[in-house]
C-alpha cells in the first residue's frame, strides 16, 4: 500500500451487543481508498453488523467506526450519499416494473441517465420490464446490484454480492468490481466463501465470532487454502508418486484414484499425477469454518502458525 492512500473505512476498537448478545469485539480494521477489500467470515460472525453500522444502519455500541473520515454516528446521511449499499437480505416487494424502480432510486440520489441502467441491465442479463415482486432471487440480485453501481458511489459496499448469481454472471460482477477499482472506486464486499473474492480482492479480512483473526493480501490468503482433490488415472497409481509431497494430507490412495487435501500451491500434486494419463481431476474448496480449523484454530488468532503436519494414510 503506497503512503499516499488514504482509509476510506477505519474502525477502531469497535463493538456492538444485542441486548445481552455481544456481536462484535472490538474490531480493529482499514480499508484504503481504491482497493477492493473482502470481508470473510462464517454465518453468523458479523459481517452484516459491521456493514451495517457503517451505514449507520444500526448503532455501535462502543468504539470508533468512521467512513470517508466522517464519523459514522454523526454523518450518517453523509456517508450514505457517497456509498452504493447492496443489502445481504433483499426486500424487494414492489409491484412496479424494475426499470421504474430504479429510476425511481436514481431520482432519489440526484439523478442517473437511463442508459447507465440499461447498460447494466443488459451486461446482467436483466428484463427491466418485469415487476421486481415477481423476479426470482438471482433476478432481484441483480436489481440490487445494480441500484448499488448505477450512480458510480465512491464506495461499494456490498454484502454477500454474489449469492444467487449463476457462474456467468459472477464473472460479469466480478468485472463490474474491476471496472469501479479501475475508476479509482473503493470495493468492500462480504463473503462467506474465499472463492468468491479471491479473483478480485486486493486484501481481505476474516472475522469469526465478532473478531478479526487475519488481514492478508489476498495471495497469502489463497497461498493457506486448503483444497481437496481427487485425482482418477488409467491404470493402477503407486503410492511412492505422491506420499513424497509435502503439501499432501489426508492422503488416501486406493487402485486408481488419489485423494487428498493440499495445502496451499497444488503444483506438486498436478505434476506427480501428470505422470499418468489423467481421467478426472477435481477439487473442492472447504468453506472457512475448515480453513479456520486447519490454519487458525490452534496457535490462537494471529493467523500465522498452526499448519498441521501431514496425515498420511496410503492404502495402495
Ligand atoms: N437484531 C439482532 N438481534 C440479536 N442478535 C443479532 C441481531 N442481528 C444479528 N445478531 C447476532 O449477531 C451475530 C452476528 O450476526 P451477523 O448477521 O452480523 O453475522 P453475519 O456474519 O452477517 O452472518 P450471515 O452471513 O449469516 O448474515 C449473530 O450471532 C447473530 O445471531
Amino acid at each position: 500500500m503506497s503512503a499516499s492512500t488514504r482509509p476510506v473505512i477505519t474502525t477502531a476498537n469497535l463493538t456492538k451487543r444485542y441486548g445481552r448478545h455481544q456481536a462484535l469485539f472490538g474490531l480493529d480494521m482499514e480499508v484504503d481508498e481504491g482497493e477492493v477489500f473482502g470481508f470473510l467470515g462464517p454465518n453468523g460472525s458479523g459481517k452484516t453488523t459491521t456493514i451495517r453500522i457503517l451505514l449507520d444502519l444500526i448503532r455501535r455500541s462502543g468504539g470508533e467506526s468512521r467512513v470517508f473520515g466522517l464519523d459514522t454516528r454523526a454523518d450518517g446521511m453523509a456517508i450514505r450519499r457517497r456509498v452504493g449499499y447492496l443489502p445481504g437480505e433483499l426486500a424487494m416487494v414492489s409491484r412496479r416494473p424494475a426499470r421504474e424502480l430504479l429510476t425511481h432510486l436514481a431520482n432519489l440520489r440526484g439523478g442517473v441517465p437511463q442508459h447507465r441502467i440499461s447498460a447494466l441491465a443488459e451486461r446482467l442479463d436483466l428484463d427491466l420490464s418485469r415487476p421486481v415482486r415477481g423476479l426470482s432471487k438471482g433476478n432481484k440480485q441483480k436489481v440490487g446490484l445494480i441500484q448499488a453501481f448505477m450512480h458510480d458511489p465512491d464506495l461499494l459496499i456490498l454484502d454477500e454480492p454474489t449469492s444467487g448469481l449463476d457462474p456467468l454472471l459472477q464473472q460479469e460482477f466480478l468485472a463490474m468490481v474491476r471496472r469501479a477499482r479501475a475508476d479509482g472506486r473503493t470495493v468492500f464486499m462480504s463473503s462467506h466463501v474465499l472463492s468468491e473474492v479471491q479473483d478480485v480482492a486486493d486484501r481481505a479480512a476474516v472475522i469469526r465470532g465478532g473478531r478479526i483473526v487475519a488481514v492478508e493480501d489476498i495471495d497469502a490468503l489463497r497461498d493457506r487454502m486448503v483444497r481437496e482433490f481427487r485425482v482418477r488415472v488409467a491404470g493402477r497409481v503407486r503410492a511412492e508418486d505422491f506420499t513424497a509431497i509435502d503439501n499432501l494430507r489426508e492422503l488416501h490412495i486406493e487402485g486408481d484414484s488419489v485423494r487428498c487435501t493440499v495445502d496451499g500451491s497444488p503444483d506438486a500434486l498436478v505434476k506427480a499425477a501428470a505422470r499418468y494419463t489423467v481421467l478426472s481431476l477435481d477439487s473442492t474448496e472447504p468453506d472457512l469454518e475448515e480453513l479456520f480449523f486447519h490454519h487458525y484454530n490452534r496457535n490462537g488468532a494471529d493467523g500465522t502458525v498452526g499448519i498441521e503436519g501431514a496425515d498420511r494414510h496410503a492404502a495402495a
